[in-house]
Parts: structure tokens; sequence; C-alpha cells
């Protein structure tokens, strides 16, 4: 079983992934922390003419070891993975990794932006997580307070908004739920809450294919 999960910054789509991967016991690909790599890679060259060709270059020599989460947490590099997002060859060369890891026999919960759409049209379930600007962005501040970061609320919300319209106008992504994708909305549930529910959701997709 494949299973999809998209949605904007902070909606909490990475832990409801990682919840239903360990609920069906899945495999699975947080497909933010490729282009949060890239962006970490390139991050001396922003602003310069060569960022994109940078970009491109990094994203071509992508290695498995530079996706450890805990050094591409930081909200900048969620930026620059955002600013990395727009250029078409670098969500070429990181598509096969995420297709390869999709289609492990057995299945897997991927999450990002465009999985459900481009990555993996074909996924069994597909979840569109969303949950209000303001929501995400108190969720953020409290993940980094949690790490001993201070952050600026208002500087967090606008970064959030900022990178929500730059990720829906990014002319070579495919951001949007798909049509068949089933919306959840997490603005009012706490984290077991929204597992519960989205593992209704897949139960209720994979009864009906079932023909239950
Ligand atoms: N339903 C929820 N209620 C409260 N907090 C939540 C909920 N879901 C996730 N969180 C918390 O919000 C923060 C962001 O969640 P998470 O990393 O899953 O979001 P995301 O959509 O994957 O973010 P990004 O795509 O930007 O990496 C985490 O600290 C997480 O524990
Ligand atoms: N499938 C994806 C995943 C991510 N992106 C871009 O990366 C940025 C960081 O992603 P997070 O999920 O870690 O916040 C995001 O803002 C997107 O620009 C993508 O394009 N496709």
């Amino acid at each position: 079983m494949i299973i999809a999960v998209d949605g904007p910054a902070a909606s909490g789509k990475g832990t409801l992934a990682g919840g239903l991967a360990g609920y069906y016991r899945l495999p699975h690909l947080d497909t933010g922390l490729l282009y949060r790599a890239v962006g970490r890679a390139v991050e001396a060259h922003e602003g310069q003419a060569d960022f994109e060709a940078r970009a491109i270059e990094a994203a071509r020599d992508l290695h498995p070891d530079d996706l450890d989460p805990e050094f591409l947490v930081a909200q900048k590099i969620g930026n620059l993975a955002s600013k990395v997002a727009v250029i078409g060859e670098v969500r070429k060369a990181l598509f096969q990794y995420q297709r390869n890891f999709a289609l492990r026999h057995g299945g897997a919960v991927l999450d990002g932006r465009d999985i459900g759409t481009v990555i993996c049209p074909e996924a069994d379930v597909k979840l569109f997580i969303i949950a209000d600007a303001h929501a995400r962005a108190e969720r953020r501040a409290r993940q980094f307070a949690a790490r001993g970061q201070a952050v600026d609320f208002e500087t967090l919300y606008t970064q959030i908004e900022e990178r929500d319209a730059r990720d829906r106008a990014n002319p070579n992504g495919g951001f949007y739920p798909a049509a068949d994708a089933h919306l959840l909305d997490t603005t009012q549930l706490d984290i077991e809450a929204a597992l519960r529910a989205a593992v209704a959701i897949v139960d209720a997709v994979i009864a009906r294919k079932a023909g239950h």
C-alpha cells in the first residue's frame, strides 16, 4: 500500500505520515528533507548568479547521508528549500529517489507537496493535510521552543505565509490536492486525534477498494 500525504508547511503532515507508517508498518520518507538538503548545500550562494546552477548540481549529487533532519530543521533552511524547489531541474533530479522509495516492495508512506499529484499519482490513499496559518505558526513556534530556539512569532507566521505562496505559485510543482485526495483539516485536532482521523480515512479507502 502506498500512502501519499501532502500539505503546506507545518500542517503536521510529517507527524501524521510517521504515525501512519508506524500504524501500518510501512517505511516513511519525508520528501521535504531532499529539498531542505539541497537548500542547505547552496546556502552560501543565495542571491548569487550561480545559485540555480549550484542547486541543480547539489540535487544531482544528493546522498542519503545528507538527509539527517537534525541539520535541516531550521526555518532558514525551510525557506531556502522552497527557493530551490521552483527550479525544474532540481525537481527532476530528485524525482527518481522519491519514486523508487514509493515503489518499494510492500509499500510506503511519503509526505511532501506533490506526492499525490506528481511522484505517485497512483497512490492507494492520498491525504491532503491543512490547518490554518496561525495554528501552523503556533505549532512551529512550540517546536523551536522545545529545541531551546528563540523565535519571533510574527516572523515565523510571515515566513510560513511567504513559503505557502511561493509553493502554490511554483510553476514546476504539483502543490494542490489531487482530485482523489482526502482533505483533513487538523486545526482543531491534536496529534492523536489527527492520526485517528487519518487512520479512519485510510481504512475506509482500503475497505471500499476491497469491496467491503
Ligand atoms: N495536530 C497537531 N496538533 C498540534 N501540534 C502538531 C499537530 N501535528 C503536528 N504538530 C506539531 O507541529 C510541528 C510541525 O509538525 P510537522 O513537522 O509534522 O509538520 P510538517 O507539515 O511535516 O512540516 P514541514 O512540511 O514544514 O516540515 C511539530 O512540532 C509537531 O509535533
Ligand atoms: N515534495 C516536496 C517536498 C518539499 N518541497 C519544498 O521543500 C520545502 C520544504 O519542505 P518541508 O515539507 O520540509 O517544509 C517546501 O516549502 C517546498 O518548497 C517540495 O517542493 N516538494
